[in-house]
């Protein structure tokens, strides 16, 4: 069996902008169904929901068949559960909180096996086919897609430093992190914190890589595409059924007087 291309990464070199969904929900059948609703990639967070590295296995295997990448945030910079992300089968990764140049190379050498960083081997894993793929563990690099998230005015600094590490495929700006970090805490859409953001997607943007953002605020959003954001994630699993149930109860409030 050959490595499977990443479309996802394949797509952000090549400068297509590719519209997503946070998801929270550790649901495999939720997965399955929010895979074939149009959009281009979605965020499985373990970050900030109730599941962990190994919970999102049933929802990279939901989301296999359908015409979108998954990509896995684990909940910090660590060696581990990077590890165990890459082996379940996850070839894009977003790792949260990265505040300098230094954490940027521990990231890539996370996801590189020997000699080129750290990973760790196994044969017998998802992401060789269970041993299928010929020269996985020269190649896998080739088709790993490494993002890095930016959420404080510290990281902000260090934007240019950051894009300048080898290995690095994307950076994206956190905004619900950096608004707290600026001074903000809650109000993502308090201007500063807007201008913030726009002004990081323009200098990743600049320093020759592809920025991202999350924002349910669709205005922003295409403001964020206009100053050069090419992986936006315009909404949050939970959000669209809170809308929705919220959206059927008032209709029917209204009705029944
Ligand atoms: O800082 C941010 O913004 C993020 O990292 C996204 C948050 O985790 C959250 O808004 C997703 O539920």
């Amino acid at each position: 069996m050959d490595l499977p291309k990443n479309a996802f990464k394949a797509a952000l070199r090549a400068g297509h902008t590719q519209i997503g969904l946070w998801c929270t929900i550790p649901d495999p059948t939720v997965a399955e169904m929010l895979g074939a609703t149009g959009y281009d990639w979605m965020l499985l967070d373990t970050e900030h929901s109730p599941m962990d590295v190994l919970g999102t296995l049933p929802l990279l295997r939901a989301l296999a068949p359908a015409p979108v990448s998954a990509v896995v945030r684990p909940a910090s910079l660590d060696v581990v559960e990077i590890k165990k992300a890459l082996d379940c089968g996850a070839r894009s990764l977003l790792i949260p909180y990265i505040q300098s140049a230094e954490e940027a190379r521990a990231a890539v050498a996370a996801v590189r096996y020997p000699p080129a960083g750290i990973r760790g081997v196994a044969g017998m894993t998802r992401a060789s086919g269970y041993g299928t793929i010929a020269g996985y563990h020269r190649r896998a690099g080739e088709e790993i897609c490494l993002l890095l998230q930016v959420e404080t005015a510290e990281a902000l600094g260090e934007i240019e430093a950051i894009a300048a590490v080898e290995g690095v495929d994307g950076i994206f700006v956190g905004p619900a992190d950096l608004a707290a970090s600026l001074g903000h805490p809650g109000e993502t859409g308090h201007p500063e914190v807007k201008a913030a953001v726009l002004d990081a997607i323009r200098r990743i943007s600049a320093a020759g890589l592809p920025p991202g953002v999350l924002t349910l605020d669709q205005a922003f959003a295409a403001e964020a595409v206009e100053a050069g954001a090419r992986f936006v994630a315009v909404d949050l699993d939970l959000s669209l059924l809170q809308r929705g149930a919220r959206a059927r109860a008032a209709e029917w409030r209204a009705r029944l007087g």
